[in-house]
């Protein structure tokens, strides 16, 4: 019996090869379509490198070569010679847009290693295929908020299964992984939050005064700037602002810049400032003309508060029913009550009456001023409770240099130091550097109040004392500190 192939057999002898050739097609074409992929993604990393290699492909192949390596001679002649001569001008504008260029690449390409290094990735078992992922947050809109202050920000999406709380966490680990020498996060819903990589430090230098704004904003007064590069907005309108810091922090740049924001509303009438320098006149005299009232002795001090006080209830008794939230107008001015070295009416005063009288007029002001419009801001260099027992009354914080790690929350609140805010290792070379805390806000934000030196006191209080133009009717006139009568005569006035 002979042996005849089957013909079953040959055909599958035939789909066999048939197979072996598609796969082999398949193979080659995936191996193009790689290479071609992968030459496209380094020419657009490496746009450079890439033009390089086509102008020496093109010169070696159209016999260039010698005009192509005098061009390349001529510009590596000019950058060196730009680099030595003009060198800052050589790194504003191609060493540093090189630099941002590479390292806003460089995080967004490496953002999933970096978020498992730093513990933010999360494995999850895919459910259809059984294997193991990794999953880590998104990020997107990443840019340079400050080019000149090397400020890198993006958005962050968590992922389910994550908080912004671990994301912030992590912030200060990221940081490093990334080079800058700061990383602040900032929730901005559920789910979300702004990433922001300082690699330059716009506090570092000294701030000039800010210009001097010519409509009053009582909610976002310019004071100084952000760590972000961006100005530093401290509202005042509806509020109480708390200065604290050791001697020689800087509180007096933060109020003086904050004079200089409202200056324009000072000197148009809108705002009314009724100081208290606790130091005898040393810190504030040289403001004296902004000034609608100035206490230096104890008594005087008592009594300012007090009148504020009055002053206060009896416009919110005039607005009750009416109006809820107080506009500043020159009939009913904003009233800032300054108080330099609160702890000297609170705490150190031998006299126990008038201590007592202080943190009275200091409390009712604390609870019951913002609706009205008047705004308390005092400044202390002790955040003790027993020095100021009012502390939690202001809603507005800024923490200065301090001396010890737990004054930190006991000023900022409660966890305000694993948020960030390290006022104890504020160096005593950066005066006028604070973390200001705003209540409801959860992160702490690093600033630096601009600095007013003398004669840029001299100059505010010269260009912008009240002004007595007609139309302009003080609430009070300026009152003389040693009329015992001031407190009736405020009364009344106040009452007119
Ligand atoms: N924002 C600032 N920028 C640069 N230097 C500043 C700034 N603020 C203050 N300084 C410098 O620090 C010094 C001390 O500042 P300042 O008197 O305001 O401190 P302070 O906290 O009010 O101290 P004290 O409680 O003893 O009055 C100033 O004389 C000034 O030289």
């Amino acid at each position: 019996m002979t042996h005849q192939p089957s013909q079953q057999s040959t055909s599958q002898a035939n789909s066999g090869s048939d197979d072996w050739i598609a796969e082999l097609i398949v193979s080659l074409l995936s191996l193009v379509w790689w290479m071609v992929k992968t030459a496209i993604q380094l020419a657009w990393r490496f746009p450079l490198v890439a033009a390089v290699l086509v102008a020496g492909w093109w010169a070696y192949s159209s016999d260039h070569l010698l005009l192509v390596g005098i061009v390349v001679a001529i510009l590596v002649g000019a950058l060196v010679v730009w680099r030595l001569t003009w060198p800052v001008s050589f790194d504003r504008l191609l060493a540093q847009p090189a630099w941002r260029r590479r390292k806003q690449r460089a995080i967004r390409r490496n953002w999933p290693g970096l978020c498992e290094r730093v513990g933010l990735a999360m494995a999850v078992t895919d459910r259809r295929s059984g294997q193991r992922e990794s999953w880590t947050p998104g990020l997107s809109r990443l840019r340079w908020a400050s080019r000149e202050h090397l400020v890198l920000t993006g958005r962050v999406q968590v992922v389910a299964g994550q908080t912004v709380d671990d994301l912030a966490t992590a912030a200060e680990t990221m940081g490093a992984a990334c080079g800058a020498w700061s990383c602040r996060v900032r929730k901005t819903g559920p789910r979300t939050a702004t990433i922001t990589w300082l690699y330059g430090d716009p506090l570092a230098q000294v701030v000039t005064p800010l210009p001097i704004p010519d409509v009053l904003d009582a909610s976002a007064v310019p004071v100084g700037l952000c760590e972000d590069g961006q100005p530093w907005l401290l509202r005042l309108a509806a509020t109480h602002v708390l200065i604290v810091g050791v001697t020689g922090a800087g509180k007096g740049s933060v109020v003086w810049s904050l004079l200089g924001g409202i200056a324009g509303g000072i000197h148009e009438g809108l705002v009314q400032v009724w100081a208290v320098d606790g130091k005898a006149g040393m810190e504030l005299q040289p403001g004296r003309d902004l000034f609608t009232r100035f206490a230096t002795t104890v008594e005087d001090s008592v009594q300012l508060l007090e009148d504020a006080a009055v002053l206060m209830t009896e416009r919110a008794a005039r607005m009750a029913g009416t109006s809820r939230r107080h506009e500043p107008s020159t009939r009913e001015p904003l009233l800032v009550v300054l108080v330099d070295e609160v702890a000297l009416l609170t705490a150190y005063t031998p006299d126990r009456k008038l201590r007592d009288r202080a943190e009275k007029a200091l409390a009712a002001i604390a609870t019951q001023g913002r609706a009205p419009g008047v705004v308390l801001v005092a400044a202390l260099q002790d955040p003790r409770k027993e020095v100021l027992g009012l502390r939690n009354l202001f809603p507005t914080k800024v923490a200065m240099r301090l001396d010890e790690k737990a004054q930190v929350d006991m000023v900022l609140g409660e966890g305000a130091r694993e948020s960030g805010a390290l006022c104890h290792q504020i160096p005593d070379t950066s005066p006028g550097v604070a973390y200001v805390k705003v209540d409801g806000v959860r992160e702490p934000v690093r600033v630096r109040a601009a600095y007013y030196d003398d004669h840029a006191i001299g100059e505010l209080a010269r260009t912008h004392a009240p002004s007595k133009a007609p139309g302009f009717r003080p609430v009070f006139s300026v009152v003389d500190d040693s009329h015992p009568e001031t407190g009736d005569h405020l009364r009344q006035a106040g009452a007119a």
